[in-house]
């Protein structure tokens, strides 16, 4: 299989969407790996993924085609990630957890579930020879801090390196699980932690970026093998301007923003063609890259599910979400050999200081045609949209520039036309409650 494997997911339409727009959608299914989309212009346009998961799709489908295959190179030793993408509410976490980790009915279980129990079967079945440990983390990263989500009081954790365990994050809280019963009864106390957390935090669940953990390693004579698997459950990728954000959640907001570009700029360069890009691997952009680099990059496998509301109320941002699918998957996986600790530590700084200066040399350019102001805000809007351009290439920032001035546009219009619909409602009452005081 490639490396890189990428679906889409239409969630059912919630009852909110149905009351706003009956059961109209904004997809017209082709065949089961592409299908139309409508924007709000009701422009159309086609997307193909390597698997499209429509509404009523079984939670089993996703795990067979999606998540197996990984589990599968990860006990032979080959890392893997495997990531939920989406705005809130489009389907992230039901993917992931189901309605809960433990008891769910065997047609709802989500992906955790069943990739623990796909990963003990898998050791069941394999040669009695050979000895494995699975241990399992589970951390939580919101506002480019990680906590350990075993142990709350560690709540700023380190990022480190070495030989033997590659990535990893310093003294976070493993616990070695010998069954899927155990694990699950793990998993399940981490997700109550998060719960505590948020509250202590007074923050919501679709701000933080959950990571759930589970190194495996065997051992046959004297020979020693692991593999990394890791799950996210990303925040929420919706734009600011659309949760009406203001102070501590526009921060939230810009930071969600800024890791999910990193995200999808590490895919991109790991699934470029081009030599130069692949070897520019931004991976210390965010903490969520810093921590999935050994799941992404070299042999690894990776499978991303974009989650989206089939609804035209979410167009823009189901349109988001599958844009940011579309080039991680269009371009093709190939392959490639892990580089030494301290060549991939040179190269990732000599990378980033030169799309650092890029992205200047380019907003400097920008700025011979437009004022300060303009481009200040052209800088911020493209971290708080998520869009990814080539800082090397002038026509894709225009494109970029042109792509977030029609969204802004149109989301402008649309607030407008909300803001005019509450004016006449409220004038209207007015007019009632005034004709009422003149009657008494
Ligand atoms: N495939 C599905 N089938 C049935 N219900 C679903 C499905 N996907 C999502 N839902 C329902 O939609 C609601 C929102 O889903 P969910 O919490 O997974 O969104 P999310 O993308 O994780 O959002 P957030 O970023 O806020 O955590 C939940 O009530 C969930 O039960």
């Amino acid at each position: 299989m490639p490396n890189l494997r990428v679906c889409a997911l239409f969630r059912p339409l919630n009852s909110k969407e149905k009351s706003d727009h009956g059961d109209s959608v904004c997809i017209r299914a082709i065949d089961s790996e592409s299908f139309i989309f409508k924007d709000e212009k009701e422009e159309e346009s086609e997307f193909q993924f390597d698997k499209v998961f429509y509404q009523g799709s079984e939670q089993a489908d996703i795990y067979e085609f999606l998540a197996f295959p990984v589990i599968e190179g990860v006990v032979k030793g080959v890392n893997g990630a495997i990531i939920t993408y989406g705005q809130t509410g489009a389907g992230k976490t039901y993917s992931m957890e189901g309605p809960s980790v433990i008891d769910s009915d065997e047609k709802k279980k989500g992906l955790l579930s069943r990739v623990v129990d796909g990963l003990f079967n898998i050791i069941k079945q394999s040669d009695e020879m050979t000895k494995y440990t699975v241990k399992l983390s589970m951390v939580e990263i919101y506002m480019e801090r990680v906590r350990d989500l075993f142990d709350l009081s560690k709540d700023n954790l380190q990022i480190k390196e070495n030989k033997v365990q590659g990535i990893y994050v310093s003294g976070v809280t493993e616990i070695c699980v010998t069954d899927s019963a155990e694990a699950l009864r793990s998993l399940s106390r981490g997700i109550a932690n998060k719960a505590v957390g948020e509250t202590q935090m007074n923050m919501a669940s679709s701000r933080s970026h959950c990571m759930y953990i589970f190194f495996i390693q065997q051992e046959l004579k004297k020979e020693k093998k692991s593999g990394k698997l890791i799950l996210v459950d990303l925040a929420g990728s919706e734009k600011a301007e659309k949760t009406r954000a203001e102070g501590k959640v526009f921060e939230e907001a810009k930071t969600i923003n800024k890791s999910l570009s990193a995200l999808g700029n590490v895919i991109n360069a790991l699934t470029c063609a081009s030599q130069a890009k692949a070897n520019h691997i931004p991976y210390r952009d965010s903490k969520l890259t810093r921590i999935l680099q050994d799941a992404l990059g070299g042999n690894s496998q990776t499978a991303l599910l974009c989650c989206c509301s089939p609804s035209p109320s979410n167009a823009p941002e189901s349109l988001s979400t599958l844009r940011f699918g579309t080039r991680a998957k269009h371009i093709k996986a190939s392959p490639r050999v892990s580089l030494k600790e301290d060549e991939d530590t040179r190269r990732t700084e000599i990378i980033s200081s030169t799309i650092n200066e890029s992205r200047e040399r380019i907003l400097e350019k920008l700025g011979q045609k437009m004022n300060a102001e303009d481009v200040q805000l052209l800088e911020q809007l493209l971290i708080l949209e998520g869009i990814f351009f080539d800082p090397n290439s002038v026509e894709e920032v225009e494109s970029a520039y042109e792509d977030v001035t029609s969204r802004t546009i149109s989301s402008m219009q649309k607030t407008i036309k909300e803001l005019i619909t509450t004016v006449e409602k409220l004038t209207k009452e007015n007019q009632i409650l005034k004709a009422a005081i003149r009657r008494h």
